[in-house]
Formats: structure tokens, C-alpha cells, sequence
């Protein structure tokens, strides 16, 4: 990476940092230059202790002296344990406002992301990246404060030795270049292998939630695949491991070779400064005080080196995370309003998934309005949802789909249209809330509505199940939290739905809303829904003609494709294939009650 990208890494971090904690950076920054005098100040004084301490039993009396530098240097080691200590607890609280204020920066600007985008796995990743990246931001300010602090410990202490003799400074390039070299390369590594690990991390995470769940973990035991998933773990965990453990096998061998070089120049050190005293060119305490500071400059050189790679490796992550956020920001280009919703209209809608060579829809075209009942049916894997998803704006479709009969999809504020449609997704969320929660939360304004809020409950027919909960509607659902009533799948699905009628949208979205229902409520809630959502358009996705038929319009798909298009009267006059269906629907209730699938 270059210089400039290094620096707009550095200065966006710290920009960052100023942003959420001004007196935060100026103490760590601060206590961070004050530490940095420590090593020359304990050099200093172990200095003129040993003067003293000479002096005094040369003259046989006591001098005050030494005990003022003996308690100088017992001070150094407590300021620097006090300064440390008070630095840690001041960063502590740093990261705490930073990451509040950053992760939701990040959740804010990914609400602008368009949904396709989680459908790509590299997205994820990358998406991962910044999300988990935002640390890196701060241990570059970290990295970069203890870079300051080495180089002043490491300048101060030299200037010292080179007082005495320049012949120190070769100490410099013996100690210092092959460490800087050898761990400015593994940063480099370091960051490379992150990145790579992240995907294989992800997997990690996914086999270890498998085993962990409640959700997944039914089916593992009962089929016991608990071996089966934990091999799978241990696989992408031990890989991960076994990548990272090599990479440290390499650097620590290149460490200890620079280190050994330390060891040489230290015991050479030592040697020239004996040489140096019997030559009558330095005094005893200036001998000790030498051999002090060529030992801490042991610690600080290595602390110096590490800390500068961290920093070049943190920068690299920074740089990531900057690149991540501009998309996010280009992604609001919408500019229209609605005020209301009349009409949708797919125009040869086509469209393909990320790295999909077939089209997942082909060439649609269909309409859809306020007031009119739309079903869609068609076998597994016919482009119903996928339909849905775009004709909702989760799918970005340019200018094939039109809103209002004026506005292109892509060209109106997200937010606006969302106001005004209702969906049920097939794989609706099941929220670990209150009941009044869980139901109001798709029109906020109305939370404390309890007639609104049971009036869908009564027509789902779930109203008369929560009043016997001991809370009522403030009765928290699901068994994650303490005091959690579970709901069976076909009372979740009731009340999914309330939860979408609720929003009251203009066009209401129905992705097999009845499909965990038993017969008697799947016949009450699809007999009375046109009822309850009055001159509403309603969309919804069936595998049961008996409940398809109950529309205006049918649209039967295929492989992507709209085969069949009409009213139920119309398409069975047609003799095709939705006449087909309908008739094995005739057959099969001969010979059971209840609804017959599609496909
Ligand atoms: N996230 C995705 N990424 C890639 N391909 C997908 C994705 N979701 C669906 N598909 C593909 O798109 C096609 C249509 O899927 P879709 O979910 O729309 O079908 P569907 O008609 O709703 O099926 P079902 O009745 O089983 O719910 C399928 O071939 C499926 O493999």
C-alpha cells in the first residue's frame, strides 16, 4: 500500500476517533507521550544513583541523594504501571462510544444496500469485512499512539548512549532494520490471510449456530448429525487454525533470528562499555546506567517494530473499510415520493441472481392494482417469490417495473413505497418480543392501539389464545428469553399475518399465508381476508387452487415464466394447464376434503 493510502487511513481513523471522543484522544495521546520519557528518565536516574551510592561510601556518609533517586525510580515504575492502568480504562470507554457510534453508522448506511446484494456470498464477506473492520479503526490510533511512545523512548535513550559515544548508533541499524523488515512483511501476511480466513470464519460460525440452536438443533438430534456437523466444524476450524498457526511458525522463526541478533549486539554493547570504563572514559554509574538503557532498548526496539507492523496491518483493514463505505452512499439515487399506491406494472421482467447464468424470471409482464385480488401459483422453484421480491423493490428491476403507472421502481424513495405495501414473507420472522410487539411493530404509531391490534387478532383467531396468556398482549413469545410462550408454527404464521394486515399498506403481499394452518382457519382466514382488507390489492402466493381461484386474476408461472393469465372462469374455459390443475382439484376432493397443490 502506498504512503498516501496509508496516511488517509491514518487521518480518517483519527478523524474518526476526534469525532466520538476529543478528550479521550488528547489523554491517550497525552499519557502516551509522557511514557514515552520513562526509559531515559529511569536511565537518568539509575545514572546518578550510582554516582551517588559510589561517592557516599567513598566519603563513608550518608547522603540523602540516593534515596531521593531510589525513590525516583520505584516512582518511574509506579507512574508507569499508574499511566498504563489509567490509559487502558480511558481506551476502554473510547471503544465502547466508538463502536455504539460506528455500528450504527453501519447499520444506517446499510439500510441503503440494496437486498440483492445479500444474495452474494462476496457481499457477505465483504459486508462482514467493514462490519467487524470498524475495530481496526481504532487500533490504528492505538497502534499509531504506541508508535509515538517507542519513538520517543527509543530517540531518548539513544541520544543518551550516543552522548557517550557515537559508535552506539550502529546499535540502531542492527537492532532496529531487520525487525522493522521481517515484521512490516507478516503484516502484510497477516492481512492477506484475514482476509481469506473470513469466508471459511463464516462457515465456522454457521456449523457451530447448527449445533448450538434451538431451531436446527431438533432435526440434528433427531437424525443425529451431531458427529456429522462437528467433523464439519473442526474441519474449517482446524484449517483456519492450522493457516494461521503457520503463518506465526514462519515470522517467530524470522523473530528469533532478529532477536538473536539483539542478544550479539547487546553482549558487544556491554563489552565496548567495559572497554570504555577501564579506559578511565566512564564512570561506574554511567557503565550501569549504559547497560540499563542498551537492556531497555531489548524492550523497546521489538515494541516498536511490533507495533509498527500492527499499524501497517490495521491501516490495510481501515483502507477496506473506507473502499466499503462510498457504495453505500452511491446507492441512494432515489427521488420520488408516493403518496399513495394505485398500481404496479412488470414490463418484460427479467431477472437473474448473482452468478446465474438462467433467468430466474423471464420476460413477465403483468399488473397489478389497488382493489383487485391477485393470486400466483406455479411449482416449486416457477419464480413466485422471487416475483415477489421484485415487484416489493427488494430486487433492484431498473425501469421493467412501474409504480403509479409513472414512476419507475428504481427512481422513487424506498421508504415511501415500503409505507405503502403489507408483505408476509414465506419465511416470516418469528420475534422474541411481546405479543403487542410483535403485531404493532409494522405500524408504530398505533403500538398502543389494543383494538386495532385485536381486531386482526380476532379475525387471524388467535385474539381469544393471548388473552388466556398470563401477560396478555405484553406477554413476551419464543423461548429466548426467561418467561418466553412459545407458539405453535400455525400460530406464528396468525401472527405473521396480523402483523402484515396491521401496516394496513395499500397492496398487501401474501407469500403462502396459510401454509402451517390448519384447514378449518385456512378456509376462515382466506374467506373473510378480502373482507377484512376492504378495497386494499391484495397479491398472494398459493399452492391451493381452491384458494387461488377465489381471485380476480391468476397467474400461473413456470421455469420463470407466466404460462397462464386470467380470471378462474377464464383460464378453465382456456382448457390449459391451470384447467388441468383445477381439474385434480375436482378429483382429489372426491376423494378428501381441503385444498389440493400445485405443482
Ligand atoms: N437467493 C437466491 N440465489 C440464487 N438463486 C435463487 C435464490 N432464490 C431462488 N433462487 C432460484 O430462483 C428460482 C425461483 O425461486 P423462487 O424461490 O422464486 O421459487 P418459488 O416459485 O417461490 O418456489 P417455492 O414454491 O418452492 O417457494 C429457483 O430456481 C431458485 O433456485
Amino acid at each position: 500500500m502506498r504512503t498516501k493510502q496509508i496516511i488517509s487511513s491514518l487521518s480518517f481513523s483519527y478523524k474518526s476517533v476526534w469525532g466520538v471522543s476529543r478528550i479521550g484522544l488528547t489523554v491517550i495521546l497525552t499519557t502516551k507521550i509522557i511514557l514515552g520519557f520513562l526509559p531515559l528518565l529511569s536511565v537518568w536516574l539509575f545514572e546518578n544513583l550510582f554516582d551517588s551510592i559510589l561517592a557516599a561510601v567513598k566519603e563513608n556518609a550518608f547522603s540523602i541523594e540516593i534515596m531521593l533517586y531510589l525513590a525516583g525510580l520505584a516512582g518511574t515504575v509506579f507512574f508507569a504501571f499508574a499511566f498504563n492502568k489509567f490509559t487502558d480504562i480511558v481506551r476502554s470507554i473510547l471503544i465502547y462510544k466508538f463502536e455504539v457510534k460506528m455500528k450504527g453508522k453501519l447499520f444506517n448506511s446499510a439500510k441503503d444496500i440494496s437486498y440483492i446484494n445479500y444474495e452474494d456470498p462476496r457481499f457477505q464477506n465483504s459486508f462482514l469485512r467493514a462490519f467487524t473492520g470498524q475495530k481496526n479503526i481504532i487500533s490504528v490510533v492505538d497502534s499509531s499512539t504506541t508508535i509515538i511512545q517507542t519513538t520517543i523512548s527509543l530517540i531518548s535513550v539513544l541520544i543518551y548512549l550516543i552522548n557517550i559515544s557515537k559508535y552506539f548508533l550502529i546499535l540502531l541499524f542492527v537492532m532496529v532494520i531487520p525487525l522493522i523488515f521481517i515484521e512490516t512483511k507478516y503484516g502484510k501476511q497477516r492481512f492477506n490471510l484475514s482476509k481469506g480466513l473470513v469466508e471459511r470464519g463464516r462457515k465456522e460460525n454457521y456449523f457451530e449456530s447448527l449445533l448450538i440452536r434451538r431451531e436446527s438443533l431438533k432435526e440434528i438430534r433427531i437424525n443425529n448429525l451431531e458427529n456429522f456437523f462437528i467433523l464439519k466444524w473442526q474441519t474449517s476450524y482446524i484449517k483456519n487454525a492450522k493457516e494461521k498457526i503457520k503463518l506465526d511458525i514462519k515470522q517467530t522463526k524470522w523473530l528469533f533470528l532478529a532477536n538473536l541478533l539483539l542478544f550479539i549486539s547487546f553482549i558487544g554493547s556491554g563489552t565496548y562499555v567495559y572497554y570504555l570504563m577501564v579506559n578511565g572514559l566512564l564512570t561506574i554509574g554511567a557503565l550501569a546506567a549504559v547497560l540499563q538503557a542498551i537492556q531497555r532498548l531489548q524492550g523497546i526496539v521489538p515494541s516498536f517494530t511490533g507495533s509498527l507492523s500492527n499499524f501497517y496491518e490495521y491501516t490495510l483493514h481501515v483502507r477496506e473499510f473506507i473502499n466499503f463505505l462510498p457504495p453505500i452512499n452511491k446507492c441512494i439515487e432515489e427521488k420520488e415520493t408516493i403518496n399513495s399506491l394505485e398500481s404496479i406494472e412488470a414490463t418484460n421482467l427479467t431477472f437473474y441472481y448473482p452468478d446465474k447464468l438462467e433467468p430466474s424470471l423471464d420476460n413477465l409482464n403483468l399488473s397489478i392494482k389497488k382493489g383487485k385480488k391477485t393470486a400466483i401459483i406455479g411449482g416449486n422453484g416457477a419464480g413466485k417469490t422471487t416475483l415477489v421480491k421484485c415487484l416489493t423493490g427488494l430486487y433492484d428491476t431498473n425501469d421493467m417495473i412501474k409504480i403509479n403507472t409513472e414512476y419507475d421502481i428504481s427512481k422513487i424513495i424506498k421508504k415511501s413505497y415500503w409505507d405503502k405495501i403489507s408483505v408476509l414473507f414465506q419465511d416470516f420472522n418469528k420475534y422474541d418480543l411481546t405479543v403487542k410487539e410483535n403485531i404493532g411493530m409494522t405500524n408504530l404509531d398505533k403500538l398502543e392501539n389494543k383494538e386495532a391490534i385485536a381486531k386482526y387478532m380476532k379475525y387471524t383467531g388467535l385474539h381469544t389464545y393471548v388473552e388466556k396468556l398470563p401477560l396478555k398482549y405484553n406477554s413476551v413469545l419464543g423461548r429466548l428469553f426467561n418467561g418466553g410462550q412459545e407458539l405453535s408454527g400455525g400460530q406464528w404464521q396468525k401472527l405473521a399475518i396480523a402483523r402484515a394486515l396491521f401496516k394496513e399498506g395499500d397492496i398487501l403481499f401474501l407469500d403462502e399465508p396459510t401454509s402451517a394452518l390448519d384447514p378449518e382457519s385456512e378456509l376462515f382466514v382466506i374467506e373473510n381476508l378480502f373482507e377484512v382488507i376492504g378495497d386494499l390489492g391484495v397479491v398472494y402466493i398459493t399452492h391451493r387452487i381452491n384458494v387461488a381461484m377465489l381471485a380476480d386474476e391468476i397467474i400461473l408461472m413456470e421455469n420463470g415464466r407466466i404460462i397462464e393469465q386470467g380470471s378462474h372462469e377464464r383460464l378453465v374455459k382456456q382448457r390449459g394447464r391451470y384447467f388441468e390443475l383445477y381439474n385434480k382439484q375436482i378429483e382429489q376432493l372426491k376423494k378428501r376434503r381441503g385444498g389440493v397443490s400445485v405443482g
